[in-house]
């Protein structure tokens, strides 16, 4: 299939498996939109006009499970974004988010948007504002449709880090390689003291 991620890749149509070895149940088209040259030619065949920010689009794909309480449409996770911008397609739920350690279900009233908060936003203002931890569940008779715009910081942004200190590259390159587990990312990369704390997780 012409879109499907190739090896050693995120972006394009399908599932990747994370290190324990587990798919989601679901399918994500996941492609970087912006800057341009950025984009993977081959899942734009025809290139939409220039957008302003940079920006991830993720249509997320999950089909019915006769048994839904024993799968997971996509693991407990926060975005790597400042806003995530959620459009339900189908009018099917299945959004939950972490309150106070406790899973709520999200109903999405039609034709709204739902909007998350990301680590980097959580980053940039040191907390104030915090990213909330999410996750999809299947249903078990309906397919559910989702399509999630990323928004993040310029990517150029990266160039401000310095070598000795690379912090952002690697919060992406560890976003990527670990496998989803709620906000456990953000924790990985904190500094305290000017000490990662790395280890403990
Ligand atoms: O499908 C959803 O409701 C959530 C999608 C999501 O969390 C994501 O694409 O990062
Ligand atoms: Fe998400």
């Amino acid at each position: 299939m012409k879109y499907k991620i190739k090896p050693d890749d995120f972006e394009g149509y399908g599932s990747v498996v994370r290190s324990d070895g587990k798919l989601d149940w679901g399918d994500k088209l996941y492609m970087t939109t912006n800057p341009i040259h950025m984009r993977e030619s081959h899942l734009f065949p025809e290139l939409p006009s220039p957008l302003r920010w940079d920006a991830i689009s993720v249509v997320n794909y999950y089909p019915p499970c006769s048994k839904p309480e024993l799968v997971m449409g996509l693991a407990p996770h926060s975005d790597a974004t400042v806003i995530t911008i959620l459009n339900q397609l189908n009018g099917v739920d299945g959004l939950h988010i972490k309150k106070d350690s406790v899973w709520i279900p999200v109903s999405i009233l039609p034709e709204a948007l739902a909007i998350n908060l990301g680590d980097i936003l959580e980053i940039m203002s040191n907390a104030l504002y915090q990213s909330v931890e999410h996750r999809a569940s299947i249903n078990s008779v309906k397919e559910r449709i989702s399509i999630a715009f990323l928004v993040g910081p310029n990517f150029d942004a990266r160039s401000l880090i310095n070598p000795e200190n690379p912090r952002t590259e690697e919060y992406f390159k560890s976003f990527f390689s670990r496998k989803l587990k709620g906000k456990t990312n953000l924790e990985y990369m904190k500094i305290e003291n000017g000490e990662s704390l790395h280890h403990n997780i």
